[in-house]
């Protein structure tokens, strides 16, 4: 990858003409864009790490938002009302679409979702792992949807400001539907909590479950240096977190927003008639905050639940329904390509000849 993509020429904040392009003059021009609150576009000049991290981070995202889909996508076939159902296929696709947006983010920064999407099935990047687990019950998807969709706003809220224009754009649009999911999420936990004595168990037991994923896992690594075993990886990604803020490309702090969303689940929690599985959760009148237990490196590398059966899992449903989409891309840019020489499309629907979907994978 270059350090400008192909055809970065004359447009955007910071480009510096040839005559004026001495020693550091194009940094200088980036950082005080970013200092002053203004958005990096993609043919401005930037500096090649912040490149590698915007696209990092993107990518990430965008692999989370369509991994993510699965656990609750498991459960379309078996909502326990068509009106349920229908809200649970909105909200799924709803996150299809936020992958969507994101690759295109990720583009304009020079690099090809094909090349994204292959970095992820071959495990060179990563979801968040906050799917790496499984949704057992129904109560799983009320769940998924109030706490780690929950988690979601609060963390990407502040993206709503970053300092690259198309993901800060991005995010506007995800952070509106996503707080909707929170609401139908609370919904369903409402249901199940005003429901029977099991509904009210299963709910239970679901939020049990996936507190840990959503609290720590959600948030990123905690933000001290001093981890256990792992000190300098978290030493490193501490660095990495302060270089984020530098360039205005996270807003707060990994632990801030962690606190931040402990403060909003609590009466959440209360209200359902739930309890949270952190017995450290008190209110502090000094802070005004609630405490909780910290999210130690330790507990963070575990809760990572790499090379995990659900880890494996993810992935290998991920591929298969890549493999099976092929003659869809295909019928796609066969269609684009003819278009585009101003040929008619062809009269054979191209989707009538492709494979269904298995009843084994359904
Ligand atoms: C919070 C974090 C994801 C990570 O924090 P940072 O401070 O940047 O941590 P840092 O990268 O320094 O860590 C070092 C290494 O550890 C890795 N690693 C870290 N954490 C994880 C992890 N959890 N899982 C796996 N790996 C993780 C990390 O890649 C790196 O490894 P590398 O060196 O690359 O090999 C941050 O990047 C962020 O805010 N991203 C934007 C928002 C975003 O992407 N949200 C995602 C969810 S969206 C959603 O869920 C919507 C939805 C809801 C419901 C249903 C469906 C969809």
């Amino acid at each position: 990858m270059s350090a400008q993509p192909a055809g970065a020429a004359a447009a955007g904040h910071g480009e510096p003409g040839p005559q004026e392009s001495g020693p550091g003059e194009p940094l200088d021009r980036f950082e005080a864009l970013v200092a002053a609150g203004e958005a990096v576009e993609p043919r401005d000049w930037m500096p090649d790490g912040y490149r590698r991290m915007m696209i990092r981070q993107i990518a990430q995202h965008a692999h989370s938002e369509i991994i993510g889909m699965q656990p609750e996508g498991a459960w379309l076939t078996r909502a326990p009302s068509l009106h349920r159902k229908s809200v649970l296929i909105a909200k799924v696709q709803d996150e299809a679409g936020h992958g969507l947006y994101l690759y295109s983010a990720a583009e304009t920064l020079g690099v090809d979702r094909a090349e994204l999407l292959d970095a992820l099935h071959r495990g060179q990047q990563r979801a968040s792992a906050t799917f790496n687990h499984p949704a057992l019950t129904w109560a799983d998807t009320g769940t998924i949807a109030w706490l780690t969709d929950g988690a979601a706003v609060i963390n990407q809220a502040p993206l709503c400001r970053t300092s690259y224009g198309p993901y800060a754009r991005a995010m506007r649009r995800v952070c509106q539907e996503e707080a909707f999911h929170v609401r139908q999420g609370y919904d369903l936990m409402r249901a199940l909590c005003e429901g029977t004595p099991e509904q009210k168990a299963m709910a239970q037991d679901a939020v049990n479950r996936w507190w840990l994923p959503a609290v720590a896992l959600m948030f990123g690594p905690p933000d001290t240096e001093a981890g256990g075993a792992d000190a300098r990886t978290a030493a490193l990604g501490a660095a990495v977190s302060r270089r984020a803020m530098a360039w205005g490309i996270k807003r707060h702090t990994n632990d801030e927003l962690r606190g931040r969303f402990v403060d909003a689940c609590v009466p959440q929690a209360e209200r359902l008639g739930l309890t949270l599985p952190d017995p450290a959760i008190r209110w502090n009148e000094e802070r005004g905050h609630y405490d909780f237990t910290p999210v130690d490196w330790d507990v963070y590398r575990q809760a990572l639940g790499e090379e995990t059966h659900w880890a494996r899992q993810r992935i290998a449903h991920r591929l298969a329904a890549h493999e099976e989409g092929a003659w869809v891309r295909e019928a796609a840019a066969a269609y684009a390509a003819r278009a585009q020489a101003g040929e008619p499309p062809v009269a054979q629907a191209a989707g009538a000849s492709g494979p269904g979907r298995t009843e084994e994978r359904a």
